[in-house]
């Protein structure tokens, strides 16, 4: 990088904010980071914060180093990088805009002619021409002639951030005509994939439809789980065949769809219309599994009144810490209305402190206990002995809603093991 490289200010540090900070600083830029929080940035002006990804840690210190100023005011940048959060507000069932706002009137205030504004963060189709527009142009500049206003959306797999912000492709779009070639130039700089252009409604509606596709794949697997078991067939034997044709992928059926973005971001598609049915559905079915996986064990314990059971497992997928929506917590409240007595949780990778709640090592969580349920699919879980299970349960039921141990093998050793 030279001196005439542009100073970019990212606005909101979290799971995607600060590994994009990080990132950029890493690639040579000049970077302001601002968080609204106060906490969070005093943290993390000290090398430390609570976002578990593979790498991060060493990333964000070596670019905090050289290149990432945390600062506790926007700052005036070439660049401006909004990662702000966009939650779903279920009374109002709309999108919650209210931090792109704040992150737009922000920007306003540091706007010069020239910048350019990239929203990063995801929203219902319209928004970054729309709402964001209007904010941002409180600054008296114009949009379609002063500075440019685009959307870039973010891909990344939680697990592994790193790697893709920095490989997969991107999709940029701009408002009001402006030309995309400043935005592709800044991602190209860091990024090995391919970057493709469109208009930035376009670009907001791709993120979106990406989700949607997944989520409702899944309800596919999941309702295929589901009648497997009514027909009294093996669902992942029968997935497995049924992919062995070349035009077909089902799926790995699972206990629902946790995250935070697959299980809410197909809702932004609902913005003032009421067409999606199908992916309305999909999200009821997959909202339906902890039910259904309630109604697997209290099939194989028959009363589940002043039961004792483990849950294995409450990140909301393999190899990662992260609980929000998790499906695990769903099973929970649902057992405990069931009438389970004591209901013990465990998880590699999840803190107690971070979620409230007393976890247990996977040994005492096994102790005494009626069944076990395998909820996340952690990789350590693949490994798991049913001897330590025999010499710590009083019961013998397992619901591996993940199909990750070896039926056979369980069997023999005594257990009843019962798959979604
Ligand atoms: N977490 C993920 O893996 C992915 C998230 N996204 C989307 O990216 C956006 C951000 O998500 P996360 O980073 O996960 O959220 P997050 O909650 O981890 O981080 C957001 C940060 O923004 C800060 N913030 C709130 N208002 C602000 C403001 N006005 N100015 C500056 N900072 C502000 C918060 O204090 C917080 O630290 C959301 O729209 C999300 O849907 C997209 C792809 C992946
Ligand atoms: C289209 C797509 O793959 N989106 C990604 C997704 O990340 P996320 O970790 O939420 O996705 P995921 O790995 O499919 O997991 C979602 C949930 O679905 C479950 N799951 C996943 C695949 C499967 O066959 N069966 C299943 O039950 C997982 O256990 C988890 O509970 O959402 C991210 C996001 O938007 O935040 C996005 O950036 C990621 O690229």
């Amino acid at each position: 990088m030279t001196d005439t490289e542009p100073r970019i200010c990212v606005h909101g540090l979290g799971y995607v904010g600060l590994p994009t900070a990080a990132v950029l600083a890493n690639s040579g830029y000049e970077v302001y980071g601002f968080d609204a929080d106060p906490d969070h940035r005093s943290d993390l002006m000290k090398g430390s914060f609570d976002i578990e990804e593979p790498d991060l840690d060493r990333f964000v210190r070596r670019a905090l180093k050289d290149g990432l100023r945390i600062v506790s005011q926007p700052q005036e940048a070439e660049f401006h990088v909004i990662c702000v959060p966009t939650p779903y507000d279920k009374d109002l069932d709309r999108t919650d805009l209210s931090y792109v706002e704040a992150a737009g009137e922000a920007v306003a205030a540091e706007l010069r002619e020239g910048d350019v504004v990239i929203l990063s963060s995801t929203v219902p189709p319209g928004t970054t021409a729309g709402r964001l527009r209007d904010v941002v142009e409180r600054s008296g500049l114009s949009a379609s002639e002063d500075f440019v206003l685009g959307y870039s959306p973010e891909t990344v797999l939680p697990g592994n951030t790193l790697t893709e912000l920095r490989e997969n492709d991107r999709i940029v779009g701009t408002v009001g005509g402006q030309p995309t070639d400043r935005l592709v130039a800044l991602y190209d700089s860091f990024v090995s994939g391919d970057i493709r252009t469109a208009d930035a409604t376009t670009a907001e509606f791709v993120k979106l439809i990406q989700n949607a596709y997944r989520d409702t794949n899944i309800a596919f697997a999941n309702e295929i789980a589901k009648l497997a078991h009514e027909f009294g067939i093996d669902s992942r034997e029968a997935i497995a065949m049924a992919n062995e044709h070349p035009r077909v992928e089902i799926l790995r059926p699972g206990p629902g769809v946790g995250g935070h973005c697959i299980p809410i971001d197909p809702l932004f598609l609902n913005h003032n219309n009421d067409i999606p049915m199908l992916i309305e559905t999909a999200r009821r079915v997959n909202d339906g599994m902890p039910e259904f996986v309630a109604e697997l064990l209290s099939a194989a314990l028959g009363d589940l009144e002043g039961m004792r059971v483990a849950l294995l497992g409450v990140a909301y997928k393999g190899g990662v810490s992260d609980v929000r929506e998790t499906p695990s917590f769903v099973i929970a409240e649902g057992l405990l209305e069931r009438g389970v007595d004591e209901l013990r949780l465990t998880d590699p990778y999840v803190n107690s402190d971070d979620i409230g709640y007393e976890l247990s090592s996977l040994e005492e969580s096994l102790d005494e206990v009626d069944a076990a349920v395998l909820v996340t699919d952690h990789p350590e879980y693949g490994a798991l002995s049913p001897q330590t299970f025999a010499d710590r349960m009083s019961g013998d039921v397992i619901v591996d809603t993940r199909a990750m141990l070896d039926m056979d093998r369980w069997e023999a050793a005594g257990f009843d093991v019962y798959q979604v």
